[in-house]
């Protein structure tokens, strides 16, 4: 049984998953606003929150935001169209656990939930003793990687690996890791996004009983626990600026200090971070120290999306498949060749991660051994057949919107989302195709 914290504003559904969710024994809070949410989150602890994106006066993303400021720490699932999948990998970015896609399917719900209440007692924190498999690939993309995963790995460099949502970061730091002289010893991933600015120091550094309020007894930091092996911060960006300060101290003289302690701890760490956005601009509109970001980015390992891993794709999907079948106890054992050909097209924002979701999913609903079409979400069979639509008629501003829409989203593919690149060949100035890419929710 679980306490769920269920945010949907279409009340039908909300009840439809209420009573669904009761069935299946747990305690259901439901609140269709953020507002209301947030009062939700001051009356109980939560183990789950269940939110919808679209909320009438904001969306999902703000309950979570507000449910760690609470400390409320908890996994969150946010619940989204399909069509608002980038949403959803932005949310998995700020620390969200997972999204389902709506329509919602009940069996997927389920497994979901069961996997956010199995991992609730080690988020944001993990200790990894065993390293899950770690599938190489076979592009050229890959190939680099892998070289540079060697070359990096049995040196003392820090390293940021930098990559888009889902493409693999937190594996790429793991490998590093195995590959190290510090493998023997603990490989600790922290998510920085999904750590409240109070709790980020107490978590890396650790606290003394009665350092803050809410502090009841000593509490030993990832640094400790760390100590000897690797420490893997995950959207490092996310650190606020005093943690940055505490962090530099700790990795330039290689002792920590826990909170409300004058005791000072020597440790002997290997710092790997990871970031979504080119942290330089994190740098230069000063928000992120540049003296811990030349500490931190001794060598930079750029991890590829799936969408130019070329005959990856295939690589992948095997293992997912296999994985799948394993813990839905299904035996599925290819995709239909419709799939195959719509999974090539399709354009993966969410990486990896979509993959095996996706993935997943299908085998959850797939009877038999091909997994065919009509397990695949709609909209991505649609988002695939269907090409950007030019609106018909005279409406000069609509059709001028949407070829412009077109343009930047065709030039974003094709310098792999890689902003200054694209501002410069549609010869317009970074801030303004950020304002574009907001207007016509590109992400
Ligand atoms: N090389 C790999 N072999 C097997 N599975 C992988 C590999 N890389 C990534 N995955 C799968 O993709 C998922 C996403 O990977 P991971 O969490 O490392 O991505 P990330 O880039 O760190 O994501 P985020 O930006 O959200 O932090 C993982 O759950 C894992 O299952």
């Amino acid at each position: 049984m679980a306490n769920i914290l269920l945010v949907e504003d279409d009340t039908t559904f909300s009840m439809i998953l209420e009573n669904f969710l009761q069935k299946k024994g747990h305690q259901i809070v439901t609140t269709h606003d953020v507002k209301s949410s947030i009062k939700a989150l001051d009356s109980k602890k939560y183990d789950v929150l269940l939110l919808d994106y679209r909320l009438p006066d904001g969306n999902g993303l703000d309950v979570m935001v507000a449910a760690r400021e609470k400390d409320q720490n908890v996994p969150v699932i946010i619940m989204t169209s399909f069509n608002d999948v980038r949403t959803a990998v932005r949310a998995i970015r700020s620390g969200a656990l997972d999204y389902i896609t709506k329509p919602v399917n009940p069996d997927e719900l389920a497994m979901i939930l069961n996997e956010a209440l199995e991992r609730k007692e080690s988020a944001p924190v993990k200790r990894q003793d065993v390293l899950p498999a770690f599938i190489e690939g076979e592009s050229d993309a890959s190939k680099k990687l892998h070289e540079y995963i060697q070359l990096v790995a049995p040196t003392a460099m820090s390293v940021i690996i930098q990559g888009e949502s889902g493409t693999g970061k937190e594996y790429v730091a793991g490998s590093i890791h195995r590959l190290s002289k510090r493998a023997s010893m603990p490989f600790v991933a922290i998510d920085c996004g999904s750590l409240s600015k109070d709790l980020a120091a107490s978590e890396l550094f650790g606290h003394v009983k009665g350092a803050f309020t809410g502090a009841l007894q000593d509490k030993k930091g990832q640094f400790e626990t760390a100590n000897g092996g690797t420490l893997f911060l995950d959207e490092v960006g996310n650190l606020s600026y005093e943690v940055q300060v505490k962090l530099l101290r700790a990795l330039q003289e290689r002792v920590i200090q826990p909170l409300g302690s004058t005791r000072q701890i020597k440790v002997d760490v290997r710092i790997i971070t990871a970031t979504n956005d080119d942290l330089l601009s994190s740098v230069s509109r000063g928000e992120f120290r540049e003296d811990l970001y030349h500490r931190l980015n001794e060598f930079k390992i750029q991890v590829p999306s799936l969408r130019s891993r070329d005959n990856d794709l295939q690589v992948f999907i095997k293992h997912f498949i296999t994985l799948a079948n394993i813990e839905l106890d299904r035996n599925v054992k290819k995709l239909s060749p419709q799939v195959n050909d719509i999974f090539k097209q399709y354009d993966w924002p969410g990486n990896l991660r979509e993959l095996k979701n996706v993935i997943k999913r299908m085998v959850l609903l797939s009877g038999g051994e091909e997994a065919g079409i009509e397990s695949l979400p709609e909209e991505m069979i649609a988002s695939v057949n269907q090409p950007v639509k030019q609106p018909s008629g005279t409406d000069l501003k609509a059709i001028n919107e949407a070829t412009e829409k077109e343009l930047i989203t065709e030039t974003l593919r094709k310098v792999k989302y890689n902003k200054s690149q694209a501002a410069k060949l549609l010869n317009i100035d970074r801030t303004t195709l950020y304002n574009k890419m907001e207007k016509y929710q590109i992400e």
